[in-house]
């Protein structure tokens, strides 16, 4: 199944600059790790925001809650999952 899927991330502002950046590069390894793997298809950054359009190849709704709720940065996330399927006039 795909699914779209925008996150939105919001650090609060006076949060530790090294914890700051030791959770984005854990996100970024983990990021690449499941696109490596197909899972994570797509990761676009929104122009002007600290925001992704990403698109999921997972099984199940159940499966991509897994992996959105143990991203690092899911605490500072909002995020919101429209689940796909095929146009009819798509080729
Ligand atoms: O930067 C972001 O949009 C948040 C998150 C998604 C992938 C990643 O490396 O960080």
């Amino acid at each position: 199944m795909l699914f779209h899927v925008e996150m939105q991330v919001n650090l609060p502002p006076d949060m530790d600059p090294e914890r700051a950046a030791a959770l984005k590069a854990d996100e970024k390894a983990l990021a690449q790790e499941l696109q490596r793997a197909g899972t994570w298809r797509h990761l676009w950054r929104v122009v002007g925001q600290y925001s992704n359009v990403s698109i999921f190849d997972v099984p199940s709704g159940d499966e991509l809650h897994d992996i959105l709720s143990n991203l690092p940065l899911f605490p500072y996330m909002d995020i919101q999952v429209k689940a796909l399927t095929r146009h009819p006039s798509a080729i």
